[in-house]
């Protein structure tokens, strides 16, 4: 497991470096990992240009290092290679990689015509937003070049924050991470610049604290002596919008549980493979053998709402609050020892954190600090879903379909975490799974489904992970 670990973490700047200066300690000189690193980006490259002539940008820190190295390597395999480097090499590392290129270096690059671009003018070390000449520069060769490839993380984009410090900075067609996953890597807007991500491995191992990438659960078959209750049941609380609570039940009829009961309180018209109950929601989930509860698809906001999400509270059990559950939910409505597992969309976040008066800057300060204050999972749902946890722990979801911006597949998401739930996971790892499970069922369906279609296709994502 460790091994898988060390593979989809994320690591700041900070535990980067700490976790070089643990292999430097360990005996390895600092240019022999430079060499490692570079020499594993080149292969990449390689396989890449096929062929094709290569400019590289090289800066002065060590991701400028890594360029003269990835240049040296090319040049060794038969490629035509120039180097671009407008200022001179600062680390003890990128100096030697200079010495090893030992070849002609230009310091503009106005006269580079060539076909592959690879930028290393900066890495995880950029500090500030470039210069107008450096950022003039990187995008003209960007332009000028069939593709672009960036090393470690794009020049001009802050590692930690995933924040594009200059305006019109170029789009890359491959990311090499160097090492380990920076949350560049992860979180928008820097993903959308980064094209396809490779991981480069050099041997960095698995931090106890750092932030994961979601990957593929391993989840297991029911046991042969099974049945409906051993496996979990879910109970969905619908409300005046029946609609979205029926989609969460068809999502979490194939994500694990055993027995999904619907509670609302008139029929909607859904498949005879829906358990509906129509009595009050009070009588509804007096239910001893309810593992997991989800409030909020489809609820609406009014005191009849208030009353069913204070019914869905006292169930002590494992609960999953989505949609309108997140407006009426209040601080002192939780009770420390309920797992609950909340999945607000943007705007549903916002109001999350002015009810905890959270202040923070980003999207994952703000999930991280609602989750610590409130003692609830958070699940920050968007195109770079981030997953918090109250102990601090960190995931965030690998690149899903865009098709999914549509209307009803949050109330899918919820459906499949409630299920998990039931069936035993913790609100994190429920979280991870749901998120994984969404985003491989979309995958399934292709392009322009309904939110339907992605419920009814979460049992084949399912079935990838047995
Ligand atoms: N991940 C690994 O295990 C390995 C990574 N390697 C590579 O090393 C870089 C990180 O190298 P580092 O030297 O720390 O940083 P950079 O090369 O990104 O650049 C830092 C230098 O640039 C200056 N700086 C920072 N921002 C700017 C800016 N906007 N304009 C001009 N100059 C800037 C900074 O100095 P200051 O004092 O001026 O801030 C540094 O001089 C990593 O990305 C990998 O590519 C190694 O190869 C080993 C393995
Ligand atoms: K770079």
């Amino acid at each position: 497991m460790a091994s898988d670990n060390a593979l989809s973490q994320i690591l700041t700047t900070q535990q980067m470096r700490d976790a070089e200066q643990r292999i430097f300690d360990a005996g390895m000189p600092e240019f022999d990992l430079m060499q490692l690193a570079s020499g594993r980006a080149a292969e990449w490259v390689r396989r890449i240009a096929a062929g094709r002539s290569v400019t590289v940008l090289c800066g002065p820190g060590n991701n400028g290092g890594d360029g003269y190295v990835i240049a040296h390597c090319l040049q060794k395999a038969g490629l035509e290679v120039t180097i671009v480097a407008p200022e001179a090499p600062k680390t003890p590392s990128a100096k030697q990689a200079l010495a090893l290129w030992g070849d002609d270096v230009l310091t503009s690059g106005g006269s580079v015509q060539g076909e592959v671009f690879v930028d290393c003018l900066f890495g995880s070390g950029l500090t500030r937003k470039l210069s107008g000449e450096h950022s003039l520069l990187l995008r003209d060769l960007a332009e000028r070049h069939q593709m672009a490839i960036a090393l470690d993380v794009p020049s001009g984009i802050a590692s930690d924050s995933g924040a594009v410090l200059n305006e019109r900075l170029p789009r890359f067609d491959v990311t090499l991470a160097l090492g380990a996953w920076k949350f560049a890597h992860c979180l928008l807007p820097a993903r959308d610049k980064m094209g396809t991500q490779r991981l480069v491995p050099i041997g960095v191992s698995a931090l106890e604290e750092a932030a994961v990438r979601v990957t593929k659960p391993k989840l297991a078959p029911p046991a042969f002596a099974d049945h409906k209750y051993s496996r979990g049941l879910a109970a969905i609380v619908g409300g005046d919008m029946p609609g979205a609570s029926v989609l969460a039940a068809q999502a979490a009829m194939r994500a694990g549980a055993g027995y999904v009961k619907l509670a609302v309180h008139e029929a909607p018209n859904a498949g005879p493979e829906l358990v509906v109950d129509t009595s009050h929601v009070r009588v509804a989930l007096d239910d001893k053998r309810i593992n997991a509860v989800l409030i909020g698809p489809g609820l609406a906001r009014h005191e009849g709402s208030i009353k069913a999400l204070e019914t869905a509270l006292k169930c002590k059990g494992a609960l999953v609050l989505d949609a309108d559950a997140l407006h009426l939910v209040e601080p002192h409505m939780l009770d420390p020892q309920m797992s609950v597992l909340a999945t607000p969309h943007d705007g549903e976040l916002d109001a999350l954190c002015r009810k905890f008066a959270i202040v923070a800057d980003g999207r994952m300060a703000r999930a991280k600090a609602l989750a610590a204050m409130s003692g609830m999972v958070i699940c920050a749902k968007g195109p770079d879903t981030i997953i918090a946890s109250p102990q601090g722990e960190v995931a965030i979801a690998p690149p899903a379909p865009s098709w999914l911006s549509i209307a009803g597949t949050g109330d899918v998401l919820a459906g499949i975490a409630v299920s998990r739930m039931a069936n035993g996971s913790d609100p994190f790892t429920a979280a991870c799974e749901a998120v994984w499970l969404h985003g491989e069922a979309a995958r399934i369906c292709g392009p322009a489904f309904t939110s339907l279609e992605l419920a009814q296709s979460v049992g084949r994502a399912l079935a990838r992970c047995l």
